[in-house]
């Protein structure tokens, strides 16, 4: 299993004591699956996500990833499987802002090692991105950049992406397309997907559906 999320649990401190936002999610991801997680605002998906990718701590449970247990690293052990194993597109891109679009793509990629020129061209074609490489992240649109950091993480080929609502900046139309573009280029490259998302429709596209509700999963 690439991904074994057992009876995890995590609170944060509140104005009234502890609040307790997950209370024992268990969870497995094989290779190359999509997983398509759902839940009210709030209800903490976002946190599940962060925990996975070595963000934060947990406080009870396992997160075992790639054979590893993420919670058992040091700071240097979580980011090499950051580096090495994950690829995270969340909301807010983390474009680098010095780099133009053709960089910004390939700078994952050359961290983790892999540099294959025409693998970044073909994936800059295949999200409409040939025609911006030369720019940079403020020269683009919301939507563009979205579809740089995309880009970004799947020229690193990474065994898990973290994606919480990618498309989200996105009209529906526009959305639709990038999200097609982005499981099948998933798909292509094997990686398994975990994805947060408020859209049923969206979620109703990838391979398995979790709902997040009261600190568990249905
Ligand atoms: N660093 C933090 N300190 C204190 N409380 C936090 C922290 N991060 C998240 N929370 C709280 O934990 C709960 C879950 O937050 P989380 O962002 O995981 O939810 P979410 O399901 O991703 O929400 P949304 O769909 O609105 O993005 C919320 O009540 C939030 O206020």
């Amino acid at each position: 299993m690439l991904l074994s999320i057992e009876d995890l649990r995590k609170s944060y401190p509140g104005p009234e004591g502890a609040v307790s936002v997950l209370r024992g999610v268990t969870l497995s991801l094989a290779a190359g699956e999509t997983l398509a997680l759902t839940g009210e605002s709030g209800s903490g998906k976002s946190t599940l996500l962060h925990l996975v990718a070595g963000l934060d701590a947990v406080d009870g449970g396992r997160i075992l990833l790639d054979g590893h247990e993420v919670n058992a690293l040091d700071d240097s052990g979580r980011a090499r499987l950051r580096r090495n194993t994950v690829g995270i597109v969340f909301q807010q891109f983390n474009l680098i802002p010095s780099l133009d679009v053709a960089a910004n793509i390939a700078f994952q990629a050359r961290l983790s090692g892999a540099t294959d020129r025409e693998d970044l061209s073909r994936l800059a074609g295949v999200l409409g991105l040939e025609a911006h490489l030369r720019k940079y992240p403020e020269q683009l649109s919301g939507g563009q950049q979205q579809r740089v950091a995309i880009a970004r993480v799947l020229a690193a080929r990474p065994k898990l992406i973290l994606a919480d609502e990618p498309t989200g900046n996105l009209d529906e139309a526009t959305a639709d397309e990038v999200m097609g573009q982005f499981l099948a280029l998933v798909a292509e490259a094997g990686s398994a997907l975990l994805m947060v998302t408020h859209s049923p429709r969206l979620a109703a596209r990838l391979g398995r559906h979790a709902h997040l509700s009261q600190g568990r999963l249905a």
